[in-house]
């Protein structure tokens, strides 16, 4: 695993004319996850762009060290490819790490155009790409969106595989989800 860390000192976000957060602060080391909470509109998505380096905190400052693996609700798949090849392009840019096609249930789908995936056949595709990815920073915005319960647990499992690897790991859900030590930051606490 890379050397990594994620901080963020005072950060502020604003959408059109309204101050979403402020004074927002994270300082995340190698073994840590966290869970942004809060609901719908509140800022989850805009704070995990900011932290990605999408987007321009209003104030404050992102610091990152390590690469950044970031699973939203657009998988980086073209649509019209059969998952295999979807995929594959990414293997070719990302090394030949494991994607786990197996583990998380894709072995059966790789030839099926990735437009006809379900919800949560989409979402377990993201995360088969992550893992080819091998970044140490994973930024995961709605992961279980779409997941039934055993879906839900494994991306729970590989989540923990991953923290306890040495990787950080910042979850944006309105979801409960298991981390170990339940760090969550609501976003509410910070809203304007
Ligand atoms: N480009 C934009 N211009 C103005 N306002 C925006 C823009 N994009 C998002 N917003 C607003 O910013 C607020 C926060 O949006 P964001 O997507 O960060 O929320 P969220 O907490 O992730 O919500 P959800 O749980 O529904 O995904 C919302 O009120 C949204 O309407």
């Amino acid at each position: 695993m890379q050397e990594c860390s994620l901080t963020a000192r005072e950060l502020a976000c604003r959408r059109g004319d309204r101050l979403l957060f402020r004074g927002l602060e994270l300082a995340l080391v190698p073994g840590d996850a966290i869970h942004i909470a809060g609901p719908n509109g509140i800022g989850k998505s805009s704070l995990m762009r900011i932290l990605a380096g999408l987007m321009q905190p209003y104030a404050g400052s992102v610091e990152r060290t390590g690469s950044i693996g970031l699973v939203d609700e657009r998988p980086a798949l073209d649509e019209h490819a059969p998952l295999g090849k979807a995929l594959g392009f990414w293997q070719r840019i990302d090394g030949a790490a494991d994607n786990e096609f197996a583990r998380l249930g894709l072995a059966d789908l790789l030839d099926v155009p990735v437009r006809y995936l379900s919800t949560g056949q989409r979402k377990r595709a993201a995360f088969a790409r992550l893992l080819g990815q091998s970044a140490p920073i994973w930024l995961l915005d709605e992961p279980l969106n779409g997941l039934d319960r055993d879906a839900v647990a494994l991306v729970e499992r590989i989540v923990a595989e991953h923290y306890h690897g040495g990787g950080i790991a910042v979850i944006a859900s309105h979801q409960a989800i298991a981390i170990e030590g339940g760090k969550t930051v609501a976003i509410e606490d910070f809203a304007k």
